[in-house]
């Protein structure tokens, strides 16, 4: 065990009395530390198994205590921001971890900041650092996308935080980062209304916890461990399920995250994770096609509040709409229908009190379900089905064949023992295998729009202007 790791425990029991007798951590094989039972466990006793007491546990009222006495300034700035706003909570633990981090004499609460990852161990597992092969293997998939995004937010997220709280002016951006993965790899979101032993009036309804010791416990969707919070805002572990015996790893569940989730915010993939996989694409570069509309559109879509991002899930979401046979979103549609109008179709763009509007067929359209219905009711619907289905086919037909490529160099033995490699490999089926089912339901449905008269008449008009 390292030193510091055994630092922590002995201050956990011999400090804070915290009784250790029934857990351990260890190292794991393949997921850093662990939570180990040391006896055998059984739902049936209710006496927990550990319980952490409450001053232990950081909450933003927690931190905001602490900076009060480490960090006047910052402590000032913070309590004058609105409560019970989950950003601001997460600023109040972040600013905590940063300057006990730091702090030329260590309080009480080093001996935990000293057992968190440091940035150089999340640099090794975090999907945020990976490499360019990393990348690479990535490419076509919604993770690529996400990781772009969350890369080019990091100094914006940074830059918010001390336009609220100048006095953080001076955090680093490696450090910034190092307390923001922490906190996302360790928080456990608890029910505030329990907490009412920990509310100040004056300060935040905390709802996020970093619970030490608990957040040595590993993520499975057959946990054998759960926690409580009791009367007096302590965390209870408890046996969850059957239990389990001496020896046994303890896992807490994490939530029923699907593994593009827990490969960004954790680094790793469960096999055969039943939580469904979701394929996210921006619409811009489809709505780029047509260089005429692409502004009016764009800022259409901005005027009514809308997104932009395309979303295809496992479970077709009804036959509304064609393309929702496929999977796609009824916003996605909307999306998609929008993307493929030009210049030639009923639409037209105009100014209203400083908002623009699309009107289709003469009609102002409020929302994107406005759109989707025009569209549908549009004499010449099944052409802009069709269009919309060949649209998605192109974009989704690129995006297979990029990650199919990929997955076959992965699949090669010279990654075999690169779990980094592993775990992007079992993201990456996932996705290959939505798309691959999208692709298929949507040639059904362009063979059926296919038939249809209006459809036909429209192909044989365009083969005579030809
Ligand atoms: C709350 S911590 C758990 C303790 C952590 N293993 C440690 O060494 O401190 C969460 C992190 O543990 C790792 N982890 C948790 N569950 C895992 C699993 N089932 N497989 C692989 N890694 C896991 C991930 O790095 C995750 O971000």
């Amino acid at each position: 065990m390292n030193n510091t790791l055994s630092k922590f425990l002995d201050h956990l029991s011999s400090t804070e009395h915290v009784n250790l007798s029934k857990v351990q951590v260890k190292h794991t094989p393949d997921a850093g530390y662990g939570l180990f039972a040391t006896e055998d466990f059984s739902a049936d006793i209710a006496e927990p198994m550990v319980t952490i007491p409450s001053n232990l546990i950081v909450t933003a009222s927690k931190a905001l205590q602490y900076l009060k006495e480490h960090n006047r300034q910052q402590y000032n700035e913070l309590k004058e921001l609105p409560k019970n706003n989950k950003t601001i909570e997460r600023y109040c633990i972040l600013l905590f971890l940063i300057c006990e981090k730091n702090a030329a004499t260590p309080s009480s609460w080093r001996y935990y900041i000293d057992i968190l990852p440091t940035l150089d161990t999340l640099k090794s597992s975090q999907a945020f650092f990976y490499q360019d092969e990393e990348m690479q293997f990535l490419e076509g998939t919604s993770l690529h996308k996400s990781i772009m995004e969350r890369r080019s937010n990091v100094s914006k997220l940074l830059k918010q935080l001390t336009a609220l709280v100048p006095s953080a002016s001076n955090v680093s951006l490696d450090d910034w980062q190092w307390a923001d993965m922490v906190f996302w790899t360790r928080v456990v979101s608890i029910d505030s209304q329990k907490q009412s032993k920990d509310k100040d009036s004056s300060e935040i309804t905390p709802d996020y916890a970093m619970v030490p010791l608990l957040d040595f416990a590993n993520h499975s969707l057959a946990p054998n461990l759960r926690w409580e919070l009791d009367s007096e805002g302590n965390f209870q572990l408890l046996a969850h399920s059957e239990g389990g015996s001496a020896g046994e790893q303890l896992y807490f569940s994490y939530g029923d995250k699907p593994n593009q989730e827990l490969l960004f915010l954790h680094g790793f993939c469960i096999p055969d994770n039943p939580n469904p996989a979701k394929f996210t694409m921006s619409v811009i570069p489809l709505m780029m096609m047509d260089e005429d509309t692409i502004e009016p559109k764009m800022r259409w879509l901005q005027d009514i509040g809308e997104t932009h991002t395309l979303t295809l899930e496992k479970n077709p979401q009804g036959d509304e709409h064609p393309l929702m046979k496929a999977g796609i979103t009824k916003h996605s549609a909307a999306l998609l229908q929008l993307a493929v109008l030009d210049v030639d179709d009923p639409i037209d763009f105009i100014l209203e009190d400083d908002n623009l509007v699309l009107c289709f067929e003469g009609k102002p359209q409020a929302s994107l379900d406005d759109l989707l219905e025009s569209v549908s009711r549009y004499e010449l619907c099944p052409i802009q089905h069709l269009r919309a289905s060949l649209l998605l086919s192109q974009a989704l037909g690129d995006h297979y064949e990029k990650i199919a490529e990929t997955t076959e160099e992965m699949k090669s033995a010279s990654h075999s023992d690169n779990s980094v490699i592993q775990n992007i490999l079992i993201y990456a089926l996932e996705e290959l295998a939505l798309l691959e089912n999208a692709l298929s339901i949507l040639q059904d449905v362009q063979s059926d729009l296919g038939k249809d008269p209006r459809v036909l008449q429209y192909i044989a008009d365009s083969q005579s202007a030809e």
